[in-house]
């Protein structure tokens, strides 16, 4: 099949990769002609400026120039195309809207080429990215509105993680393909061919208001496993003495019903879709005069997790954060990427400074390029307080105490390097349960802050 991937961020660059890896002739087209350009290159270094996903940029290496194709114009490839995927950004208006002005520009874009191809086989526009139910339909208008011949929509919405782009794009859970014909399903299970009839991968044929529900509820759901636990489990073992959070975890999970995913108590979910999925279903639910309570609360909820640590610090421990110096471990919105989307540590940071620390010592494996960006002193002079370190121990040196934001792996055995550089009385604040000794720490003087455990001093 001859497909092309339009937007090489996150979702399309990996897309387009294990698409060619199944021998589709395929090519990559973005408007960033510098991150093309990069990828181009097929330097590892290059590819993983834009998008570090273990695995990818091998998968690229081996097949670009053969069945894989970087493009920054659409018109030479335009005909003999079977299918357009379209991977573009989405991102959240003020009220919580979807903006879908990247999306509009490129349908509009693509749909002038179109009309004007020679060859006039079917050709299928797919929507990779999340957008709020009833965008399939407006696009089929785009479509029409420009005279295209002989072209069909669909919805296949991408529910990959950040960090196992690659492995869930070879082994997705399920494939939700919704479209209106037959003939057009006819080309998603040939694209797709590989996940037909699989024992392990549901293949979900529907139709393209469904499939785009799907993407929503089941992200919105994920968020509320995780608002669920943060909410009520972590906050019954903080505020009755003696509840074990591990074993209430255990607990819970071992019912098979139960997932376990989203027990893992936290402050506050990131990234660049739990938030913006949650707040574009809201108000596609109150457009159509529905309740959105449930939905309101878990976004709540998460949100005010981010930063309640600072505020049970205050409160519990009664710590004065004016003119201290404190270590913030892990700026990612989680382990084993670089990305800060609606990182926790964004908000973490605002609220330190907000309340007159004088230095951030931090340390992240992979997102101090991207901190950098965020916190640029150029837009709050603030920023200048924040100061970087090659290391968990460089960060904790000379500080009055401790934040981890991110759940990094090697944040996990810390308790040794705590005790080597800063000497008790300290205080750690651990937003993601990071030091499973704690109790032998606290019995040396230290004082332990976590989620899901009750303020620890001796
Ligand atoms: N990041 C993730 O893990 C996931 C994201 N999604 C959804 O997928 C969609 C894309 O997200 P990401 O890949 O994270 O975004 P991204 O921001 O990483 O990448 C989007 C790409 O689209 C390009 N682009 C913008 N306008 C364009 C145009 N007119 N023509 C061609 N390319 C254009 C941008 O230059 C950029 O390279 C969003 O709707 C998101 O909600 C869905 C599942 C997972
Ligand atoms: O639509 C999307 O963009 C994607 O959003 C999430 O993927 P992602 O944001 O990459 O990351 P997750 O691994 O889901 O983690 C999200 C946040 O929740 C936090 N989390 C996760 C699990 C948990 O138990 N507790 C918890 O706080 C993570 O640390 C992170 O900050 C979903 O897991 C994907 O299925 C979906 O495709």
């Amino acid at each position: 099949m001859k497909i092309v991937v339009a937007g090489t961020g996150f979702v399309g660059l990996p897309h387009a990769a294990v698409c060619s890896e199944y021998g589709h002739e395929v090519y990559a087209y973005d408007i960033d002609t510098k991150r093309i350009a990069a990828y181009k290159t097929a330097k590892r270094e290059e590819i993983e400026k834009y998008v570090n996903e273990p695995g990818l940029a091998s998968i690229i290496q081996e097949n670009i120039n053969r069945s894989l194709h970087f493009i920054d114009d659409l018109e030479p490839v335009i005909e003999g195309v079977d299918a357009f995927f379209l991977c573009l950004p989405t991102p959240p208006n003020r009220d919580g809207s979807s903006n879908l002005s990247y999306y509009f520009d490129a349908v509009n874009h693509l749909a002038k080429l179109l009309a004007k191809r020679a060859d006039q086989r079917r050709v299928v526009i797919i929507n990779k990215s999340t957008v709020p139910v009833g965008t399939g339909r407006q696009l089929e208008e785009v479509l029409k509105s420009h005279n295209v011949p002989n072209v069909g929509i669909a919805s296949n919405p991408e529910f990959l993680p950040e960090g196992n782009a690659v492995e869930k794009s070879r082994h997705p859970d399920r494939v939700v393909v919704g479209a209106d014909t037959e003939e057009d399903f006819r080309i998603l299970r040939r694209i797709y061919s590989q996940f037909i009839n699989h024992v392990r991968i549901a293949f979900i044929e529907t139709t393209p208001e469904t499939a785009e529900s799907i993407k929503y509820v089941a992200n919105t759901l994920l968020l509320t496993y995780i608002s669920f636990w943060n909410g009520v489990g972590g906050r019954l073992a903080e505020s009755v003495s003696n509840v074990r959070m591990e074993d209430l975890k255990r607990g819970v999970t071992a019912d098979t019903r139960i997932s376990k995913w989203g027990s893992f108590v936290s402050n506050g979910a990131g990234g660049s879709c739990f938030g913006k999925d949650i707040q574009s279903l809201i108000y596609q639910l109150k457009s159509r005069n529905q309740s959105t309570d449930l939905l309101e609360s878990v976004y709540e909820i998460n949100e005010y997790q981010k930063t309640y640590l600072i505020d049970r610090a205050a409160a519990e421990a009664g710590v004065k954060f004016n003119n201290k110096v404190v270590a913030l471990l892990g700026l990612a919105f989680k382990q084993r990427t670089n990305d800060m989307r609606d990182a926790s540590a964004l908000k973490v940071v605002e609220s330190l400074l907000g309340r007159g620390v004088k230095e951030i010592r931090a340390y992240d494996p992979m997102a101090e390029e991207e901190a950098k960006r965020f916190f640029n002193p150029e837009h709050n002079h603030l920023f200048e307080r924040i100061s970087y370190h090659p290391s968990a121990k460089a960060a904790l040196e000379g500080s009055d105490m401790l934040f981890i934001s991110t759940d990094w792996e090697e944040f996990r055995g810390l308790s040794s390097t705590i005790e080597s550089t800063v000497p008790a009385p300290y205080l750690i604040i651990d937003g993601r349960r990071m030091i499973p000794d704690y109790n032998e720490l606290v019995e040396r003087g230290y004082s332990y802050l976590a989620v899901g455990s009750p303020y620890l001093n001796k």
